[in-house]
């Protein structure tokens, strides 16, 4: 029969296709947020864990957390307006995590529970043992969680989020010389180049406003950190790689309001305003990476180029040609899309992080700023007149070191890190865990531990690394702002070269203190931010 000139033959074919769909979603949708969470509580609570009951809808806690939450911060917002920036607290964990003792003191040292929809969550005590035992896991046992917010953002096979145990020690090997010594001299190039174009039109108007000027730098601090991001990435695609980078901005914002999504294909099978935006931005964000990389390669077609360069993007396009990084040859060869993800996780990671912990550093040296003048002495009686031209020069900033790891200590961009369980028959501190249970880290705790960091673990005293780590703390696994074991961060020495050379400039450049209009409170964005922007009275020393 025809209908409309259309085969019947060929209407029930697409009905069955959608049929088939719709059962699939439903199934899936059962699976993950229904089955997988009950079997895997089910398991602990058989072996004697308890926890907060999860709610009769979504399955998990995440409506007490937000109560719980919005609790904490009204009260450490209360006790902040009666303290004033004169006493800057950084005891963050009952603002940030004030679940944790909560629970403790119901269920227990160890409990489990759902922070979000379809995962359940072991709180396993911050203590060093457990990061030894998990983090420090060298087997498949424990891997990076499922989470399709961050698979959206960034692409389930890229560096940061892959599983499978060969493909990411080929994706390590691939990105390793970027951070190797010869690399890393032009980031302190690029660095300082971008920091000083931004330090002098700063100069400026301070200059014009007269004497000193108070100025929120967030917005600032963000755009700073994202232009020498992009061209440790692109190189000399800056200007192209920019304008993608505007849909990335975007995807993040709409993927957080969207709350994330049961499975991606779900944004394609449901298309809601949201999703079709989702699914738009993702598009031209990788529309733009493609186009960059073609464009790379027709260069080196034409012989206008004789290598797809020494930038990160170029070193992944050698790569992915060459099958470099590969030892045993058994992987498959990256596709495009593959690429598209690894620059898209790298820039992820690259400048929310660094750009947290810059602004940490400015509102700490702004309050402290005793250490201010002591790092201004440390950088004239190293540098004289001049500024951060070397890597090996940053080595014999000690003060300067000291400053940065304390604000790490207290103030790390990531502060909380989870796993999952991957295998069967896995045990945790001896007792046997289910696949696909979470495991919760978060440094805010680990970091603030009197018995590893002392009594006055809560104070920010910089001087306690003046013996290194085994002077600062009792036990080498408790300081992990960079992550632990073989998942440890690929740019951690890019990333602490990039804040030494912004602190020195800002410093040599600026005397600063803390605006009195600022209000301390950590909030956690895509990392820990300052709630309320890093406002600074500023003077310029050397005048333009
Ligand atoms: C202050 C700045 C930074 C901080 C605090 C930081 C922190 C971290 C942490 C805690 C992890 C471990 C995550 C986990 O174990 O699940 C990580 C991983 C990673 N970071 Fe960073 N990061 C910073 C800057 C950077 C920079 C500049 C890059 C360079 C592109 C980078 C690239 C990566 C990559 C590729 C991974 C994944 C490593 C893997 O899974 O093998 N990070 N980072």
């Amino acid at each position: 029969m025809i209908i409309y000139g259309i085969r019947t033959g060929f209407l029930e074919s697409l009905l069955a296709i959608f049929t088939i769909f719709v059962i699939w979603s439903v199934l899936t949708a059962v699976r993950l947020t229904l089955w997988n969470p009950l079997k895997v509580l089910r398991f602990m609570r058989k072996r004697g864990y308890s926890g907060p009951p999860l709610s009769i809808f979504k399955l998990d806690n995440s409506h007490e957390l937000d109560l719980c939450r919005q609790r904490a911060k009204q009260a450490w917002n209360d006790r902040t307006a009666k303290s004033g920036i004169a006493t800057l607290s950084h005891d963050l964990a009952p603002l940030l995590y004030p679940e944790f003792k909560e629970y403790q003191k119901q269920y227990g040292e160890r409990f489990v529970y759902a922070p979000e929809r379809g995962s359940i969550k072991i709180w396993a005590g911050n203590k060093p043992d457990v990061i030894r035992e998990v983090w420090g896991c060298k087997t498949g046992a424990f891997g990076k969680p499922s989470s399709t917010f961050a698979d959206e953002l960034l692409g389930r096979n890229s560096l940061g989020l892959v599983v499978n145990l060969d493909e990411w020690a080929r994706q390590r090997r691939v990105v390793r010389p970027h951070f190797y010594e010869g690399q890393l001299k032009d980031t302190v190039r690029r660095t300082k180049e971008s920091a000083l174009l931004w330090i002098r039109n700063l100069e400026e108007k301070v200059t014009q406003s007269g004497d000193s000027l108070p100025l929120d730098l967030s917005g600032d601090i963000a755009s700073l950190v994202k232009e020498f991001s992009v061209r440790t990435i692109f190189g000399n695609d800056f200007e192209s790689a920019q304008k993608g980078l505007e849909h990335e901005q975007k995807l993040k914002i709409l993927v957080i309001q969207s709350g994330g999504v049961i499975h991606p294909l779900l944004r394609y099978i449901l298309p809601t305003r949201l999703n079709r935006e989702i699914l738009k931005a993702r598009k031209l964000y990788s529309v733009c990476i493609k186009q960059i990389m073609e464009g790379r390669k027709e260069s080196v077609r034409k012989g206008n180029m004789v290598s797809y360069g020494d930038d990160m993007l170029g070193i992944i396009l050698t790569a992915a040609e060459t099958g470099e990084g590969q030892k045993t040859g058994s992987l498959p060869k990256w596709t495009e899309q593959d690429i598209v993800d690894q620059i898209r996780a790298l820039f992820f990671a690259s400048h929310d992080t660094v750009s947290s912990a810059f602004s940490w550093l400015l509102i700490l040296l702004g309050h402290h700023t005793e250490w201010q003048e002591r790092i201004r002495k440390e950088l004239t009686e190293t540098l004289g007149e001049d500024q951060i031209s070397e890597l090996e020069q940053l080595r014999h900033l000690n003060s300067l070191n000291m400053f940065v790891l304390e604000t790490l200590r207290l103030y790390p961009p990531f502060p909380q890190v989870n796993r999952e369980v991957h295998e069967d028959g896995v045990t945790l501190l001896g007792d046997p865990v289910p696949k696909g249970l979470g495991i919760n880290f978060d440094m805010i705790h680990l970091h603030r531990l009197p018995e590893l960091w002392g009594d006055d673990a809560l104070e920010f005293k910089p001087e306690r690394w003046a013996k290194g780590m085994k002077g600062a703390c009792v036990d080498t696994a408790a300081y992990n702002p960079f992550g632990y074991g073989p998942r440890v961060c690929a740019g951690q020495t890019q990333a602490q070269a990039q804040l030494k050379v912004l602190v020195s400039l800002f410093i040599q450049h600026f005397r600063f203190q803390l605006s009195p209009s600022y209000i301390h409170l950590p909030t956690m964005s895509f990392s820990m931010v300052p709630g309320h922007g890093v406002p600074l009275v500023i003077e310029a020393i050397t005048k333009v």
